[in-house]
């Protein structure tokens, strides 16, 4: 029966894979070894971020070596910085401790290896063949903080998301009980729902044996939780507030950075997920997007951009379009009509909302 669930090899690949890289960046952050080095658009990147990013490639590239890769990272600066061998020593301590699943993820043998490997993560995406979009730690800055981030991979074929895996180490399991059990394991198949799973425990095959997700519909949107990014730079806080005003919405929004705001809303811990543009112009990236798109839309929810139309990631490396929006389904066209409302129908007005 489960052989004719489509997509089961790369979704369960995808965890895997997801699964060791995880354990990587949760090693580096319990022994306090996260320090930001600046990209050259000034944005932070870590040692698990290139550590996890050479992980996934090489689990996917071993799994389906025809498939191409769009990933954050590349290897310039650890080449400037000479760290090839640091990261390859944390990626030979994970091997070993996760060596029973070697002969399906492979393992890789030396530091050259390791930026050949994130090299492969140089596709331009595009609207043909299958492409995977990999963000080895979103939320970079709440790594560095030691709050939330999140490894995510999607797998997009002829531009459609098919699979997506978001592995949360740091998520409480219920978000109204931050002492609880933390880390998750999220899983979508387009057509075949959403899932989750304690990502300290062993993959769960089929992921259809996990726990089945769906977003909390029964919320009036007045009543509706909502999830915020952290930083003040990357979505347009103020025109958020004003957004929520108008919805009537009175609790206050919770911040998390990364993914994790995909995953809170597709399992019904929160009902919004907010994303206006801090920069008129800038383009959102689908490594950011892809695989907790699926698992919203999976779960029964909308994701939509700022003015209601479907996310393309068939476009390229980025999406060709403005804002996130993602929400139940009950609440989604209620939250598009006040954004056109305060910008205009076509943001005629936007620019001026959001430096607010
Ligand atoms: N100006 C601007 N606008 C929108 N998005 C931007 C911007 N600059 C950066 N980024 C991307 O934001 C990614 C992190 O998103 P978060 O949701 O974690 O942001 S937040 O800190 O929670 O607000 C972050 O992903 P990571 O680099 O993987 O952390 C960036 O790709
Ligand atoms: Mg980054
Ligand atoms: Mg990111
Ligand atoms: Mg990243």
């Amino acid at each position: 029966m489960s052989d004719t669930i489509p997509y089961l090899r790369e979704a369960y690949i995808a965890q895997l894979a997801v699964r060791r890289a995880s354990l990587l960046t949760s090693k580096i952050s319990e022994e306090h070894l996260q320090k930001g080095i600046s990209k050259e658009d000034k944005s932070p990147v870590t040692i698990g971020d290139f550590g996890a990013q050479a992980i996934v490639i090489n689990s996917i590239l071993k799994n389906f070596p025809n498939d191409e890769v769009v990933g954050e990272e590349d290897s310039t600066l650890i080449k400037e910085k000479g760290i090839k061998d640091a990261i390859f020593q944390h990626i030979k301590a994970i091997q070993s401790k996760d060596q029973p699943f070697t002969e399906q993820l492979g393992h890789l043998t030396d530091g050259d290896e390791v930026c050949d490997i994130i090299d492969r993560g140089n596709s331009k995406g595009g609207r043909s063949g299958r492409i995977w979009a990999l963000d080895p730690i979103d939320g970079t800055k709440g790594f560095l903080r030691g709050d939330q981030y999140a490894v995510c991979l999607a797998l997009i074929v002829d531009g459609e998301v098919k699979v997506g895996v978001v592995g949360c180490p740091n998520l409480p399991h219920d978000l109204a009980k931050t002492s609880g059990p933390r880390g998750g394991l999220f899983t979508a198949v387009k057509g075949q729902g959403s899932y989750f799973q304690d990502l300290h425990k062993d993959v769960i095959y089929p992921f259809t044996k996990g726990e089945r997700l769906s977003v909390k519909n029964e919320f009036d949107v007045s009543q509706a939780r909502v999830v915020e990014g952290v930083e003040k730079g990357h979505s347009a806080h103020g025109l958020q507030g004003l957004i929520k005003q108008k919805l009537g919405i009175v609790q206050p929004s919770v911040n998390l950075d990364s993914q994790v705001k995909y995953c809170a809303v597709s399992k019904g811990d929160a009902e919004i997920y907010l994303r206006l543009p801090r920069v008129v112009d800038y383009q959102e990236k689908i490594w950011d997007h892809a695989a907790g798109y699926l698992l919203v839309n999976e779960s029964g929810g909308k994701v939509s951009d700022m003015y209601g139309n479907d996310l393309d990631f068939g476009y390229g490396r980025t999406l060709n379009s403005q804002g996130v929006i993602a929400a139940t389904s009950t609440t989604h066209a209620k939250i598009i009509k006040v954004i056109k409302s305060i910008v205009g129908e076509n943001g005629e007005k936007l620019e001026e909302f959001c430096k607010k």
